[in-house]
């Protein structure tokens, strides 16, 4: 039985492992955990007099989640708190349950009566399966130190793809506050430094889903979600506010706040660490605890945007466009991808073929350029063309529209003439060209900017002025990443880059056409 959304009923938080390394099997999308602590109800027998505040359910909740990060790495786990911090009536949940699972053995009468009368939200054909997890044990609570209520708490943060570690700082937040938490979230200007910024959601979704998770666990609260665009944001400037939830590596941003507060004659905030939780398998390229970032490497080679159905072409072959900046490492995922099957078409290739001596674009280039681009050996010669047009849009552009139809018309032709089953087409500047519409999806492969002057300057002796104008004659990585399906970073050791490429290969197989 496979379902949606689940609800897990736990009187035996301490067991809970056990069960969540069951669940994965059952649930499918969303797990709601429900501890049945204030819950008064004929399944209640969780030792209600076992927490009289509620800070106190904070350990037990780090707990769940740690285990979570560990046994449900696809779900979305939603420990709920207005059960636990007021008498409610009714479980709410914003998605409809599918699936009531119980970590205790119940009469089927009482299971029966418990969904009905104590969950708000169950779809019409809700199951109901039990994973007893054995004899019971009290769970770990807090000691009373730092168990104050505060009316209102701030944290800020990415939040990027919204993770376990994200959820923990969220419910201490909701659990140690009143009234209301105000929630900060980093605008464009304070991501550029992380790995793989280009990878992290625009901040309309990443508040979007801060607010529907905090709604959604607690929605009893009043809650403030509000675009920063400095590490402090509004916790500087308001009285009324009384603690500052934070993880280890915002703790220093934290004291800080505090003293311009200080300066500001506003009372210090008092601070809530939470610790970090470990990433369960790391390899070395990531994070050794939960985090964005070794969320974003693990996109890496995988469908980021939806591929949609390109009519105007033939189904077969299918056409893979390689595209990336200047000194991305398009030749290196072209070779890992050569090796796995694929035919390549390098257009830096086909171009310098495209004007030889003799040829119709030849005769157009010197036209234009003049006599000066023209080696000793007859040729064009590139280094000459490269400085005129990589410093002048304008000249760039003339090249352009003089060499692309060629090429496009090269390709064409190979295409045609090819028995491969998927064919790269590798193209710095494709989305330029518009030759999107010419492939089925496009794969894209980013550096950080400072990599790629980096190896611009030391593998095509390029100066540093050289380099940046390379650059800046091409896309953003952002242009790059927001208009492809697959995105490939090459910023580490060949290894993991090969990685990523068999892992979009071996996706690819799944969606091509047999
Ligand atoms: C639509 C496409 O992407 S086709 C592939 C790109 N090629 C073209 O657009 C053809 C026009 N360009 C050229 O003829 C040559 O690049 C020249 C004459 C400008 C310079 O020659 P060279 O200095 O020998 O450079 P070379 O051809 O090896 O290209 C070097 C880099 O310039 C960049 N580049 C090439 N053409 C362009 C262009 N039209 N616009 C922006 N960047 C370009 C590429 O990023 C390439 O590096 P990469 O392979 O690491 O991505």
């Amino acid at each position: 039985m496979l379902c949606k959304t689940g609800l897990l009923i736990v009187s035996n938080p301490n067991k809970i492992g056990k069960i969540l390394s069951k669940i994965q099997n059952n649930v499918k999308n969303t797990l709601y955990i429900q501890l049945l602590s204030t819950l008064s109800d004929p399944l209640g027998n969780f030792y209600p007099n076992l927490y009289n505040s509620w800070p106190k359910y904070s350990q037990t909740i780090f707990g769940i989640y740690s285990q979570a990060a560990t046994h449900c790495k696809d779900l979305d786990v939603r420990v709920l708190l207005s059960g636990l911090k007021y008498n409610v009536a009714k479980i709410k949940t914003s998605q409809p349950i599918d699936l009531v699972i119980f970590d205790k053995t119940h009469s089927t009468t009482n299971m029966d009566n418990f969904i009905t009368n104590r969950i708000e939200n169950f779809s019409k054909n809700c199951n109901v399966l039990t994973l007893d997890s054995g004899d019971f044990e009290a769970p770990a609570i807090s000691s009373n130190e730092g168990d104050k209520i505060f009316k209102h708490s701030v944290l800020g943060g990415t939040f990027d793809r919204l993770h376990i570690a994200h959820k923990l700082l969220l419910s201490e937040a909701a659990l140690r506050s009143s009234d209301q938490v105000t929630v900060g979230v980093t605008e464009e200007n304070m991501l550029q430094t992380k790995t793989l910024w280009e990878l992290i959601e625009p901040i309309e979704v990443r508040t979007e889903k801060v607010a529907d998770f905090l709604h959604d666990v607690c929605s009893d609260l009043k809650y403030e979600i509000v675009p920063i665009n400095d590490p402090y944001g509004p916790s500087i400037n308001d009285p009324g506010m009384g603690l500052i939830v934070v993880s280890q590596e915002t703790l220093k941003g934290a004291e800080k706040i505090n003293e311009i507060r200080k300066q500001k004659n506003l009372q210090p905030l008092e601070v809530k660490l939470i610790e970090l939780i470990d990433e369960p398998n790391p390899n070395p390229i990531e994070e050794a605890k939960i985090s964005s970032s070794t969320h974003r490497i693990r996109l890496l080679g995988t469908v980021i945007n939806p591929i949609k159905n390109n009519e105007k072409i033939p189904q077969k072959p299918y056409i893979i466009g390689l595209t990336g900046g200047i000194a991305s490492g398009k030749t290196n995922i072209s070779k890992n991808l050569k090796e796995l099957g694929a035919e390549i078409i390098n257009c830096d290739l086909i171009a310098h073929d495209v004007y030889k001596a003799g040829k119709p674009t030849f005769d157009k280039m010197v036209e234009h350029f003049g006599q000066s681009i023209i080696g000793e050996d007859g040729e064009i010669d590139r280094k000459k063309v490269g400085p005129i047009v990589f410093k002048d849009p304008r000249e760039l552009e003339a090249l352009n529209n003089i060499v692309w139809p060629g090429i496009e018309k090269e390709v064409q032709e190979i295409i045609n003439q090819s028995k491969s089953q998927v064919i790269v087409i590798e193209a710095a500047v494709l989305f330029n060209a518009g030759w999107e519409r010419n492939c089925h999806e496009v794969w894209t492969t980013v550096v950080p900017r400072s990599e790629a002057i980096e190896r611009l300057k030391s593998r095509n002796q390029m100066s540093e002025e050289q380099a940046k104008n390379r650059i800046e004659s091409q896309p953003k990585n952002t242009d790059y990443v927001n208009k492809s399906n697959v995105v490939f970073c090459t910023l580490w050791p060949f290894e993991y880059t090969k990685q990523q490429v068999i892992k979009a290969w071996e996706l690819l197989q799944n969606r091509i056409p047999s």
